[in-house]
């Protein structure tokens, strides 16, 4: 393969409700879709799901836009490669920036598979025919809610994750665990607690959650490991997890006993891959988390999940979930409760690019100088 053009569109676009976590509340959410155009003008689209700000990981927008210009994209462009693994190798010579490079990386996966004629799930070793998936619900009144749960159960989700904040937990868990005492339930902190709290989430315990995702900082293994040795409940990490090595300690230390696998957070299909054996090896569940992203990426990742470890549904729901309108056609659906693995060639599904363009601030475009000699 070797790439002739990339552009990069920055897109704006309105959630369809507000999504509170425990850092804030996001009404829009700004993305880059990443296109590149191989020498014959086949595309692959990938997107960047860094947030606007850097509470989530210490990626942005806008540090995106300046690595993949000034370091990813022209390594891109330097050579030639035979598989989308020889562009994350090639990543590697640069630290982090994960979200950046798997937007690029993503574009050169869709574009391999389509040049082979194969499904990205296929690409990537996936099995099932469909996917069971799950839905979060954003910090809100606890009656509220419970009315989300109770229409998102009948829409046919199988996990329901619910955002709290170390001041509203209980009333939360309590409120949804009266009206649903068995339904697959787990909460995400995204860090709002520290070692102190530990006492306030063993009182967790008693609802049966599936796992509590991310309760501490996201560097802080042994505090993790200290809660994980008082409370019954699985701990599951999120931010923590941004590579192989991050999981090998987590492991070591008995940080956690689940992982969320985002390819965004990691740097990429490949790396996801590599997460995905190791922990099939040492059997660790995992399963494939969200970015309030766009169709693309989701898609992307309703493919990931369709390898033979992500044993537990991830947070895959439909593009109605948070878009009007979303940005691929068929857009991500549940049929009888499940999401199906598209099968086309690449990604599987059109991109409507007349709406990318429509909903861009701004669009950057680069060609290689490179002559194409085989
Ligand atoms: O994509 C979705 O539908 C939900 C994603 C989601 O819950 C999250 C995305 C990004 C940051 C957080 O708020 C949260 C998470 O931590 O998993
Ligand atoms: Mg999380």
């Amino acid at each position: 393969m070797l790439i002739r053009q990339i552009e990069l569109f920055l897109i704006e676009q309105p959630l369809k409700v507000p999504f509170k976590t425990s850092y804030g509340t996001y009404e829009k959410r700004e993305s880059i879709i990443v296109k590149i155009l191989d020498a014959n003008g086949i595309c692959g689209y990938g997107e960047v799901v860094a947030f606007s700000e850097p509470w989530y990981t210490e990626e942005t927008i806008q540090t995106a836009l300046h690595t993949l210009q000034d370091f990813f994209i022209p390594i891109l462009f330097k050579k030639q490669f035979n598989h989308p693994s020889d562009v994350a190798t090639r990543f590697n010579q640069f630290k982090g920036n994960q979200m950046a490079k798997s937007g690029l990386e993503g574009a050169v996966w869709d574009l391999y598979s389509k040049l082979n004629s194969i499904s990205l799930a296929q690409a990537l070793g996936g099995n099932k025919a469909e996917i069971p998936v799950g839905v979060v619900i954003s910090i809100d009144e606890p009656i509220k809610m419970l009315k989300q749960i109770s229409a998102y159960i009948t829409e046919g989700y199988e996990r329901f994750k619910i955002k709290v904040s170390k001041e509203n937990d209980y009333e939360i868990v309590s409120t949804i665990r009266n009206s649903y005492p068995t339904i697959p339930l787990m909460i995400d902190a995204n860090s709002d607690y520290s070692i102190e709290d530990i006492p306030k989430l063993k009182k967790l315990d008693e609802f049966n959650l599936l796992m509590i995702e991310q309760p501490f900082g996201d560097r802080q293994f042994i505090e993790h490991a200290i809660l994980q040795k008082e409370i019954s409940t699985p701990v599951c990490l999120d931010e923590s997890i941004c590579s192989l090595e991050d999981i090998q300690i987590a492991y070591e230390l008995n940080a956690c006993k689940i992982i969320t696998v985002k390819p965004g957070r990691v740097g990429g299909l490949t790396k996801s891959i590599e997460i995905h054996d190791y922990c099939v090896e040492k059997n660790i569940p995992i399963w494939v988390g969200g970015m309030i992203e766009t169709g693309i990426s989701r898609i992307q990742n309703v493919a990931l999940a369709s390898l033979p470890g992500f044993t537990i549904p991830g947070d895959i729901s439909a593009s109605s979930r948070h878009w009007e309108h979303d940005l691929i056609f068929p857009e991500v659906a549940l049929i009888n409760g499940k999401v199906k693995v598209p099968v086309g060639p690449g990604l599987g599904v059109e991109v409507d690019e007349e709406r990318i363009r429509s909903i861009s601030k701004k669009i950057y475009k680069y060609t290689s100088l490179v002559e194409i000699t085989k």
